[in-house]
């Protein structure tokens, strides 16, 4: 068979198990380098909504948050992956993911073909929020440590209204990070957690956390390809975890919870990486799963 028609019939299974489902799709800030792959991903995106799948974009924006903050000569630091925001931070993290980085991913996407609308957790209260309690344990016998990350916040309850709406249309949402609590206040909330609560409420067939690495990588710096929430836990009460990958694997074991079918950390650096984890039999990155068992087609589905 021509490689070009063999390609396209290993998607065909894929397309229609996909076809009227529900998928999130965090897009991090490293994830976004170069034009080329930020416009690989948009075409993604928008062949996904063509084919009849609903795709969901959640971004992040921390090495743009990061940078802004620099020309204006504040620091910023980081406790258990996540930005400690005071008032004056969290107007410029509102500045740069509301009125930058969402703006760009939305144009990108219209850019493609596709029809992109851009939505802070401020609109329709999507993403209510509340302030987010850190604990640190520091040993058997030693009470927590509770950490004070300011305005960051952890998301108490998302409203799906709008993005059920937006399903039924031809447009695409493209959420940011930000929440809103009881009495209006703005919250900066890790966009992995957001996309995870998404993901739940959504009950969606997948969620694909795009990075700037392979997926998650083992004491040995090698690859693991498959996680049980099992043994997801139990990566995050080793130190094989650091940064960053911690809130992701955490809100990884939350939307399998919630039913999310299977979680994806994908490689964002590499072209299409969204399509090769969708449609092709190999899959890419490491995937989270309730329990093991196989549910790429022909395979058993995993029970969940
Ligand atoms: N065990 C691990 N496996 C993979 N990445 C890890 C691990 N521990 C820490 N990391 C770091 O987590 C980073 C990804 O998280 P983050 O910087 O928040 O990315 P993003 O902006 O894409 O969400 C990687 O670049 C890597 O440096
Ligand atoms: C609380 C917290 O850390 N919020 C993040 C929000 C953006 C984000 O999560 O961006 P990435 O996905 O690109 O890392 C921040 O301020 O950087």
């Amino acid at each position: 068979m021509h490689e070009k028609a063999r390609l396209l019939i290993e998607a065909l299974p894929y397309i229609r198990r996909f076809s009227g489902k529900t998928v999130v799709i965090k897009y991090g800030g490293h994830a976004m380098k170069d034009e080329e792959l930020k416009g690989s991903f948009a075409q993604d995106i928008v062949l996904m909504k063509y084919i009849g799948i609903h795709p969901v974009v959640v971004h992040g924006g921390g090495p743009q948050i990061g940078r802004m903050l620099e020309r204006l000569g504040k620091k910023s630091d980081f406790l258990g992956g996540m930005r400690v925001t005071d008032e004056d931070t969290m107007d410029i993290v509102e500045m740069v993911l509301v009125g930058k980085v969402n703006k760009e991913i939305v144009t990108l996407i219209n850019r493609h073909g596709g029809r992109a609308i851009g939505l802070s957790g401020k609109d329709g209260r999507l993403i209510e929020a509340r302030k987010l309690h850190l604990f640190r344990y520091q040993g058997d016998d030693r009470p927590p440590e509770i950490l004070d990350l300011g305005l960051v916040g952890e998301v108490a309850r998302i409203n799906v209204e709008i993005l059920r709406i937006l399903e039924k249309s031809n447009l695409i949402p493209v959420v940011a990070p930000v929440g809103v609590g009881k009495s209006d206040e703005t919250y900066n909330i890790n966009a992995d957690l957001v996309a995870g609560r998404i993901a739940g409420a959504l009950r969606a067939e997948k969620l694909i956390l795009m990075t700037d690495v392979q997926g998650v990588l083992d004491a040995d710096g090698r690859l693991v390809s498959s996680l049980t929430v099992a043994e997801a836990a139990d990566l995050l009460q080793d130190d094989v975890l650091k940064g960053g990958m911690i809130p992701k694997v955490q809100c990884a074991i939350d939307a399998v919870q919630a039913g999310v079918q299977k979680v994806h950390i994908v490689d964002g650096r590499l072209p299409h990486s969204v399509l090769l984890e969708l449609f092709t039999d190999a899959g890419i990155g490491t995937e989270i799963v309730k329990r093991t068992g196989g549910s790429r087609p022909g395979e058993e589905e995993s029970d969940s």
